[in-house]
C-alpha cells in the first residue's frame, strides 16, 4: 500500500499562510527584535482571543516571562521558540495518522452537528484517498435533511467517487449496511459515511448513530473504524463541550477541524485535545476537496508564533 502522506507534505507548506490568518496576531508580536513587558500583556491577550484557554495560555505566557525575568534583551525569535516548545509538548501524541490497508474497506464514520462540515469533509477525503491511488465509496447516511443527499451526490459526481444513497427519511442504518455491502463487493478500500448532524432530538440522534455502529458490525466486528467528530474550529472554546457529550456518547476515535482559514479562533483544538485527548486527524481550511490537510503539530504551532522553519 502507497504511503498516505506522500501527497501531503507539498501541501503543507503551501497553506502556512491561511494558518497565519487562522492565529490573527500572535506571530507578528514577536516580529521585533526584543520583546517588553506590553508584549508579554498583548500575547496573554491573543491567546485568550485565539481561544487557548486558561491552561495553555498561562503554561506559556510562564515560560516566556520566566526567559525575559533572566533576560531583559530576550529577542522576539527566542520567546517565539520558547512559546513553540511549549505548545509542542502540550500538543505531543495529537496527530491522528492512518494508513489505509488494515481492513478491507477501512471505515470511517463521520460525525457532527450540523453546519461543522460533514458533507464538505466527506468530500475531502474522497478527493484524498483518490489522490492517493485508492478506491472510496461513500454512503450518504444524512437521510433527515433533505438537501444533505443532494450535497453529497454533487460532490460525489464532482469528483468521480462512488456513492451509496437512499430516499430522504429512509433508515440510515440500512444505507450504512448497504454501502459497506457495496464498498466490499465493489474492492472499496475506504468507506466514508456522512451521517446526519440533527434528528428531532439529541437521544434519538446518538440512537441513530449507535444503530449505524450495530449495522456495521454485523459486516466487521471492528467497524467503523474509524469515529471522527467533525468540529467546526470557528465556534472557539464551545467546540469542547461539544467534542465531549459526543465522544461519552459515542466514543470517537479522533477529530477533524474545520474552518481553521476563516477564524482567529483556532486555539480551540488545544483545549479539545487537553481535555479528551483524541487524536486531530485533519484540518479543513477552506471549501474546495484540496483544502485539507493531515494535522501537524510542527505546523501549526511554527505558524502560530510565526516560527520560520
Ligand atoms: N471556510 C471553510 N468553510 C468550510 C470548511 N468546511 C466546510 N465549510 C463550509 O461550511 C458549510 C457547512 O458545511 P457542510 O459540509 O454542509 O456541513 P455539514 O456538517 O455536512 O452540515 P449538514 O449537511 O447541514 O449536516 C458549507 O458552506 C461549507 O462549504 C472549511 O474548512 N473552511
Amino acid at each position: 500500500m502507497k504511503s498516505f502522506f506522500s501527497k501531503f507534505k507539498e501541501g503543507l507548506k503551501k497553506s502556512t499562510p491561511t494558518f497565519y490568518k487562522a492565529f490573527g496576531k500572535v506571530g507578528g508580536l514577536f516580529s521585533g527584535k526584543t520583546i517588553d513587558a506590553d508584549t508579554l500583556d498583548e500575547l496573554e491577550e491573543a491567546l485568550y482571543m485565539a481561544d487557548f484557554g486558561v491552561e495553555t495560555t498561562e503554561e506559556i505566557l510562564g515560560a516566556i516571562r520566566e526567559a525575559y525575568r533572566e533576560n531583559k534583551e530576550l529577542r522576539g525569535q527566542e520567546a517565539a521558540q520558547i512559546g513553540t516548545h511549549v505548545l509542542e509538548s502540550v500538543l505531543e501524541g495529537s496527530e491522528g495518522r492512518i494508513e489505509p490497508g488494515a481492513h478491507k474497506p477501512e471505515v470511517i464514520a463521520l460525525i457532527g452537528v450540523n453546519g461543522s462540515g460533514k458533507t464538505t469533509t466527506t468530500a475531502k477525503l474522497a478527493h484524498l484517498f483518490k489522490e492517493d491511488g485508492l478506491k472510496p465509496l461513500v454512503g450518504a447516511c444524512d437521510t433527515f435533511r433533505a438537501a444533505a443527499n443532494e450535497q453529497v451526490r454533487t460532490w460525489c459526481e464532482r469528483l468521480d467517487v462512488e456513492l451509496v444513497a437512499s430516499q430522504h427519511g429512509a433508515d440510515s442504518a440500512a444505507v450504512a449496511y448497504d454501502a459497506y455491502a457495496a464498498a466490499k463487493s465493489r474492492g472499496a478500500d475506504v468507506l466514508i459515511l456522512d451521517t446526519a448532524g440533527r434528528l428531532h432530538n439529541k437521544a434519538n440522534l446518538m440512537k441513530e448513530l449507535q444503530k449505524i455502529r450495530r449495522v456495521l458490525q454485523k459486516h466487521d466486528e471492528a467497524a467503523p473504524h474509524h469515529s471522527w467528530l467533525v468540529i467546526d474550529g470557528s465556534i472557539g472554546s464551545n467546540s469542547i463541550e461539544q467534542a465531549r457529550v459526543f465522544h461519552e456518547a459515542f466514543g470517537l476515535t479522533g477529530i477533524i477541524v474545520t474552518k481553521l482559514d476563516g477564524t482567529s479562533r483556532g486555539g480551540a483544538l488545544v483545549g479539545i485535545y487537553r481535555e479528551l485527548k483524541l487524536p486531530i486527524y485533519f484540518v479543513g481550511l477552506g471549501e474546495q476537496p484540496e483544502d485539507f490537510q493531515p494535522f501537524s503539530i510542527h505546523h501549526y504551532t511554527h505558524a502560530l508564533f510565526g516560527v520560520e522553519d
